[in-house]
């Protein structure tokens, strides 16, 4: 479980994030929305102590995220960020090896069950056959499927994603969102992309402009009447096989 509670937070005296809470329970989907600018990235690095918030707390399984040391974090929580790696001239298998790191000592080799687990990670996002290729000559696509087997090959208990599905086409955002709903891990998602956080999320978390405004399951925050004002554009919602997914048209403009 991942329990976020009156987290405010400021870059360089700018605040960003006033008050926000975010709970996520153990084995569920909690997407994080907004616009662009309301938060959402700077929420999710503080969930993970990449960024100390200056006010409230991150709770995980009960324990301070940032009393965390070492090896503890990565071994409860994955992350898959934005930033791409670097160019360092590893191959993809070496990369999603890489998920095992967390589970050996500084000196001790991989074993055979760590190449077993990242062989398996590697196939599960169906990228076995680029294992032998460079990790910088994969396309953004195939990047991103890399990035989420290394996070399989982790085995944490949370897992934190930042727009996962950038660069994939629309075939792999389904594929890859409903993966990260197989593992019933306790996730929190960065998504644009409303229709995807409506058909793979348990709960939503609304941001805009640093603050919550709305909280809840799939049907009760993507209604119109929350989502227009925040996103100013005309939002119609229709059922598919009891999944919500919304039609968006812009807002006539005002003289
Ligand atoms: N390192 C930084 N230094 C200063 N300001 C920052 C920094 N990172 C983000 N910001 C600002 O903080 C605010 C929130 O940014 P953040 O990236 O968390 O939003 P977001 O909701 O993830 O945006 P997007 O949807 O565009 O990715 C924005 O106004 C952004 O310009």
């Amino acid at each position: 479980m991942i329990n976020a509670s009156d987290v405010t937070f400021a870059y360089d005296g700018t605040p960003v994030l006033a008050g926000v809470g975010l709970t996520a329970h153990a084995g569920g989907v909690v997407g994080l929305i907004g616009p662009n600018g309301s938060g959402k990235t700077t929420l999710l690095r503080i969930l993970y102590a990449a960024l100390v918030p200056s006010g409230g707390t991150v709770l995980v399984d009960d324990r301070p995220v940032g009393s965390l040391t070492g090896r503890q974090l990565p071994q409860q929580i994955a992350v898959v960020a934005q930033e791409a790696p670097s160019e360092l001239p590893v191959t993809v298998a070496d990369m999603v090896l890489l998920g095992r790191a967390p589970h050996r000592s500084a000196l001790q080799a991989y074993r055979t069950e760590d190449h077993r687990i990242a062989a398996a990670a590697l196939h599960r996002v169906g990228l076995r056959e680029l294992a032998d290729r460079a990790f910088h000559t994969l396309s953004g696509g195939e990047k991103q499927r890399t990035l989420i087997a290394r996070a399989i090959a982790q085995q944490a208990g949370h897992l934190l994603l930042d727009e996962p599905t950038n660069h994939l086409d629309v075939r792999y955002q389904h594929e890859v969102l409903q993966l990260v709903r197989e593992l019933r891990i306790t996730t929190v998602v960065v998504l644009h992309d409303l229709n995807l956080a409506a058909r793979y999320c348990d709960q939503l978390v609304l941001l805009d402009r640093g603050s919550v405004v709305a909280a809840g399951p799939v049907a009760e925050v993507l209604t119109p009447a929350v989502l227009e004002p925040v996103y100013r554009i005309s939002v119609r919602t229709v059922l598919d096989d009891d999944c919500v997914q919304l039609v968006f048209r812009p807002q006539p403009a005002v003289d």
